[in-house]
């Protein structure tokens, strides 16, 4: 897998540290940065919304607000009505935003304190309040500001990041400015992406402000925005000898009394994916039912050890844990499952069994927990967990090795050296059975001879990618089934 292929996302000390890496030791000043970045705001800000009748720009007291009075500026310039809400003591105020604020003053815009004024519900609102430099929940005055632009009903243009939303993590600390649009500027923020961050920063737009290559070099990052296209690039074509022994076959164990669907959705997905041939370890009751849902499936009843090995003994890749259950006969599958040492992906109820320590990790395994299965292997809270993805992310992988994938909104996909982020999906995948189609998904692709990190990396992407054109046809009522077709379209 090249990271070339992706873009970048940085946290906030990693941005502060582009900047000044541009400021200092490529000798462009920090106001012609900060020039720029107003220059990209609001032509962002003419492109979408043409001639607003006005513009009312917050700005904070950092460089944030800077930004803001340079994009007053420029409105002001157009002949737009300007006024800028200014929060905080203007004492405070100092370095390129000092600067920023006296172009301003001395080409006549506006500035009001923002004690003295209301955000007005007419022409178009832009949030310079705070930026990279947010340093815990929003306070005083700056929630109040915030509450008035998410009330003012007009559209919202967020400079750089919205105020409140966490560059690190996407959390809304406190309150969070809802944008229409955000312009952020040298660096993409990895918290653009997580959690509940595409509620609140509308449509993106970057703008590089014309930092040479060379400060990305020197400060790297450790997360990438996946991209689909490159990682299908590495799936191989099939040649005209192509047969099913090429492809893998995978095996899935699961399908407890009462969750033979989730086996047969798992199954179902590693067939659409491209495995040779896959096979289910299930409860025998179960065989007809599968069988007579996907034909192409081999399903097998299990009850005991002699059943299962000949099953390990051929498979290629395994897929442990859709509808598994946690009884002994699922805690009996697993341990031969984990003690075969064949690839895995290991999911939801086997990761239950391994969180409640009736098994041991072992290395080379793909986990796919989502926040709750993570909180119960990390021994912390669901809340925990989604306060940082990032954080909680690596710990999960430093305690089991292999590769972590954390799935939800902004998925991350961990291995012990890189962090990857997959922001296709939608809130229509909260609905049972996504989670056993995507182990199914990665099981197929391991089973193609696809490494584990780019397995999961695919696989998630695919899968996310697949239930985004699903749910063109409506959110709600979006099934796992839906995706079906749609995995093997952008397979091809
Ligand atoms: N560095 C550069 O050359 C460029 C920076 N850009 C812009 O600068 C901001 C980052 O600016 P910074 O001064 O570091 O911080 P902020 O303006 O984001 O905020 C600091 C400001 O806010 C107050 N504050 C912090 N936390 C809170 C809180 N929880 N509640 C209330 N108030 C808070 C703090 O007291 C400061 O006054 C970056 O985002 C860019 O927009 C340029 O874009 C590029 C050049
Ligand atoms: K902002």
């Amino acid at each position: 897998m090249d990271l070339d292929d992706f873009e970048a996302l940085y946290t906030a000390a990693q941005t502060r540290a582009l900047d000044s890496c541009a400021i200092n030791d490529h000798q462009i000043p920090g106001i012609t940065l900060m020039s720029r970045a107003a220059e990209a705001a609001f032509d962002c800000l003419i492109g979408t919304w043409a001639q607003p009748e006005c513009v009312q720009v917050l700005c904070g007291t950092g460089n944030n607000g800077g930004d803001g009075y340079l994009v007053a500026d420029l409105a002001h310039k157009r002949g737009i009505k300007t006024t800028v809400l200014q929060l905080g003591d203007a004492d405070k105020i100092g370095g390129d935003a000092l600067l920023a604020r006296e172009q301003a003053l001395a080409n006549g815009v506006e500035v009001i304190p923002f004690d003295d004024a209301a955000v007005l519900p007419i022409g178009v609102v832009v949030d310079a309040l705070l930026g990279t430099g947010l340093g815990g929940d929003v306070r005083g005055d700056y929630a109040e500001a915030i509450a008035e632009i998410n009330a003012a009903g007009t559209p919202v243009l967020a400079v750089d990041i919205p105020s409140g939303l966490c560059a690190d993590t996407g959390r809304v600390l406190g309150t969070a400015v809802r944008a229409d649009l955000t312009v952020t500027f040298i660096g993409l923020k990895r918290g653009l992406f997580a959690l509940q961050a595409p509620d609140y920063t509308g449509e993106l737009q970057f703008a590089g402000l014309g930092v040479p290559a060379q400060v990305y070099r020197q400060v790297p990052a450790d997360c990438f925005r996946l991209q689909l296209e490159p990682l299908l690039d590495a799936m191989p074509p099939r040649p005209a000898t192509a047969h099913k022994g090429l492809y893998g076959t995978v095996l899935v164990i699961g399908g407890d009394y009462g969750m033979a669907g989730a086996a047969a959705l798992a199954a179902e997905a590693a067939l659409r994916c491209g495995a040779g041939l896959v096979r289910v370890a299930t409860r025998p009751q179960h065989v007809a039912a599968l069988v007579a849902r996907t034909p192409e499936i081999m399903p097998v009843g299990v009850e005991s050890g002699a059943d299962l090995q000949p099953l390990l003994d051929s498979a290629d890749t395994l897929v442990v844990g859709p509808g598994l259950g946690q009884s002994p006969w699922s805690e009996y599958l697993l341990q031969a499952a984990l003690a075969s040492g064949k690839p895995m992906v290991l999911d939801a109820d086997g990761l239950n069994l391994l969180a409640a320590g009736k098994v041991q990790p072992r290395p080379r395994m793909i986990v796919t927990p989502h926040p709750g299965e993570a909180a119960r292997l990390l021994g912390v809270s669901t809340a925990e967990v989604q306060a940082d993805r990032f954080a909680a992310t690596s710990a999960l992988q430093q305690k089991l090795g292999g590769v972590v994938v954390l799935k939800g909104n902004g998925s991350l996909i961990a291995s012990e050296k890189e962090m990857l982020l997959s922001d296709y999906g939608n809130p229509g995948m909260a609905s049972g059975g996504m989670g056993d189609v995507l182990s199914g998904v990665i099981g197929a692709l391991l089973a193609q001879g696809q490494e584990p990190l780019a397995a999961a990396a695919l696989g998630v992407c695919l899968h996310g990618a697949a239930a985004d054109i699903a749910a063109e046809e409506g959110m709600r009522g979006l099934v796992a089934t839906d995706l079906m077709p749609w995995l093997r379209e952008l397979l091809g």
